[in-house]
């Protein structure tokens, strides 16, 4: 049966797409409880194919997807244990910012009352706790993104998927809110799956990486990363940091250039 601790399992997975084509073939990845995974490879490789199938959006032509040893479409129907947060925001504008993330628990019917101090909690831990009453209109890219990523911890899942959810952010705001999402990761005992394309990002951020080759997207190899938790920004001038990050560039690129080979 699966790995002890497992939480996703990625079983010699396909996915052709109504048209022909080909974003993953034979991906097979085990996923175990705590980590911190990101998905890294180039564009178009299947990234976001393989993270969605891990919310039920999306199913496996070949091969099978199971997430706490469940389909992931049972999981998403009947428990709260999985939360995605996207590239985009998604808010909705005329709710602000506290009846953003109390959307979600007001869908599910829950007591108002701990409804309320739970969205307090998570806008707290996403230090927005002084803009509870702000539209997202009124908000920053990053305050934004700290909205969707507190709607997300609201539900207290157990898995966190994230499709590039700092992509459009500037870099400053962009390191900032990777610190948060340590933070928050190391407090809340979640798993997180990250998609990204940024070398850097996937170090600083991950325990493991998942590089992946170019289109048909397959799993090329995986990088322990053994740099110790909690990560202040000036590991990115550590010597270590520096060689994990050629390291998974060299993957990255061998990755991409097999594409041109087969
Ligand atoms: N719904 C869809 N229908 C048809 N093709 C799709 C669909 N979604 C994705 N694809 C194709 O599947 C391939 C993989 O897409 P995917 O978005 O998973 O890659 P990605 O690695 O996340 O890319 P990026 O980093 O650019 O976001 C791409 O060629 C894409 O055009």
């Amino acid at each position: 049966m699966g790995v002890a601790n497992e939480v996703v399992s990625f079983n010699h997975v396909g996915k052709t797409y109504t048209g022909g084509t080909v974003a993953l073939s034979d991906f097979h990845l085990s996923v175990k409880e705590g980590e911190f995974l990101s998905f890294l490879g180039p564009s178009g490789c299947g990234k976001s194919t393989a993270l969605r199938m891990v919310a039920g959006l999306g199913e496996a032509t070949d091969g099978d997807v199971s997430v706490f040893n469940k389909k992931p479409k049972e999981m998403i129907q009947q428990t709260n244990d999985i939360a995605f947060v996207f590239q985009d925001a998604n808010l909705l504008p005329w709710r602000n910012v506290l009846d953003n993330v109390l959307l979600p628990l007001e869908l599910r019917g829950g007591n108002k009352k701990e409804s309320k101090q739970t969205a307090l909690r998570v806008l707290e831990m996403v230090g927005l706790k002084d803009h509870l009453k702000s539209y997202p209109r009124q908000l920053s890219g990053g305050m934004k993104m700290r909205v969707s990523i507190a709607r997300a911890l609201a539900a207290k899942p157990r898995m966190l998927l994230m499709d590039e959810p700092f992509g459009a952010l500037d870099e400053i705001t962009r390191q900032t809110l990777q610190m948060e999402l340590l933070d928050i990761w190391q407090q809340e005992n979640m798993t997180v799956l990250f998609v990204t394309h940024n070398v850097y990002e996937a170090v600083f951020l991950s325990s493991r990486i998942a590089v992946m080759s170019a289109r048909p997207g397959r799993l090329s190899s995986l990088i322990d990363i053994d740099l110790p938790y909690p990560r202040e920004l000036s590991v990115r001038t550590n010597p270590t940091f520096t060689e994990y990050v050629d390291l998974a560039s060299d993957h990255l690129e061998t990755s991409s250039d097999r594409k041109e080979i087969g």
